[in-house]
């Protein structure tokens, strides 16, 4: 049997760090929301009791170090499973990118396994079993809109945004989470105001949602990498309605209303960066069924 999961990308619609903690990881409030641009992961018993990643993009480990690899392993070492497994995964999501495409693979491999070895876990178990794997991954097991708090791994339900168009771009630079959290200055940092975003989405007001996008992390990125804010600059330039940086970046994603606006934005991008992308958002994570 054959076994496909999709694994779609995330934005922070805002992304608020409220303290360091003892033990190096920051304290977050983050609002969180599915996009419609996937990797597919599909998995196929194997006749060795090992874990196999296959892969043909070349940013991608194929052995323990891929999220997708840890995430089979740690299912298999909880729950004692003496099988093994193939993970192919196709990948559409740009790699450290700021839009969670390695813990989105893990978290499906946790939801594909769950269901090819009939284990009948609950998503919340699933959920706590990725927040060993990543901060990102609790979410990408849920998907949907979330404010996800502690490290990440806590997981609250919202109101899904209204339906509108995402225009995401990346620039051609790397960026490590790790250094972008270590070089935050909380005493000189913009905090978003995250109850009103919530307010927003429970209101359906699109210019809310629009009006409270923010990312403290926003500030530490473009100042290593000025060509964030470039981009930015262009997005709105070209008629975004609002446009913020997701996770620690560097793609930048802006939001519009109307599909002509959206693709008229990707023309104009196309000229300054190679990556860019025309998605829906996918808020309420009916495609995770
Ligand atoms: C930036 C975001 O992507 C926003 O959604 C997440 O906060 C980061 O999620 P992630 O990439 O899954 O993060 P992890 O793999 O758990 O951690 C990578 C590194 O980021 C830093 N980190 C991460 C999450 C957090 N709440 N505080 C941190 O300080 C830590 O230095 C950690 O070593
Ligand atoms: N399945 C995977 N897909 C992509 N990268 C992976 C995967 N597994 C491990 N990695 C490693 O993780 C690093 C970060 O990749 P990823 O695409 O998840 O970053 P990201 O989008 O910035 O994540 P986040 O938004 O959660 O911080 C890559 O450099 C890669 O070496």
């Amino acid at each position: 049997m054959r076994l496909l999961e999709k694994a779609p990308a995330k934005i922070n619609l805002a992304l608020d760090v409220l303290y360091k903690r003892p033990d190096g990881y920051h304290e977050v409030e983050m609002v969180m929301t599915t996009v419609d641009l996937s990797d597919r992961i599909e998995l196929s018993p194997l006749k060795e009791n090992e874990i196999r990643i296959v892969s043909e993009n070349r940013f991608v480990p194929n052995d323990e170090r891929n999220l997708a690899y840890k995430a089979a392993k740690l299912l298999k070492d909880t729950y004692r499973i003496n099988e093994g497994v193939e993970i192919y995964m196709e990948k559409y999501i740009p790699v450290a990118a700021g839009l969670a495409g390695g813990s989105s693979d893990a978290a499906a491999t946790l939801r594909g396994l769950n269901r090819l070895w009939d284990l009948e876990l609950s998503l919340d178990t699933l959920a706590e079993l990725g927040s060993h794997i990543g901060s990102d991954v609790s979410f990408c097991v849920h998907g949907g809109t979330a404010l996800a708090t502690g490290r990440g791994e806590n997981i609250q339900q919202l109101t899904p945004p209204p339906a509108c168009w995402v225009v995401l771009a990346k620039p051609t630079v790397g960026v490590s989470t790790q250094t972008i959290y270590q070089q935050l200055d909380l005493n000189e940092a913009e905090h978003p105001n995250i109850p009103k975003m919530i307010e927003a989405l429970d209101a359906e007001d699109y210019e809310g949602i629009c009006a409270n996008l923010g990312n403290v992390l926003e500030g530490v990125t473009t100042k290593l990498h000025p060509e964030v804010n470039q981009l930015k600059n262009h997005m709105k330039e070209f008629g975004a309605d609002a446009v913020l940086m997701s996770g620690s970046g560097p793609t930048v994603f802006g939001l519009v209303q109307q599909e002509s606006r959206a693709h008229r934005i990707y023309n104009g991008l196309r000229g300054f960066c190679e990556d860019v992308y025309v998605v829906r958002l996918l808020g309420d994570g009916t495609l995770l069924d």
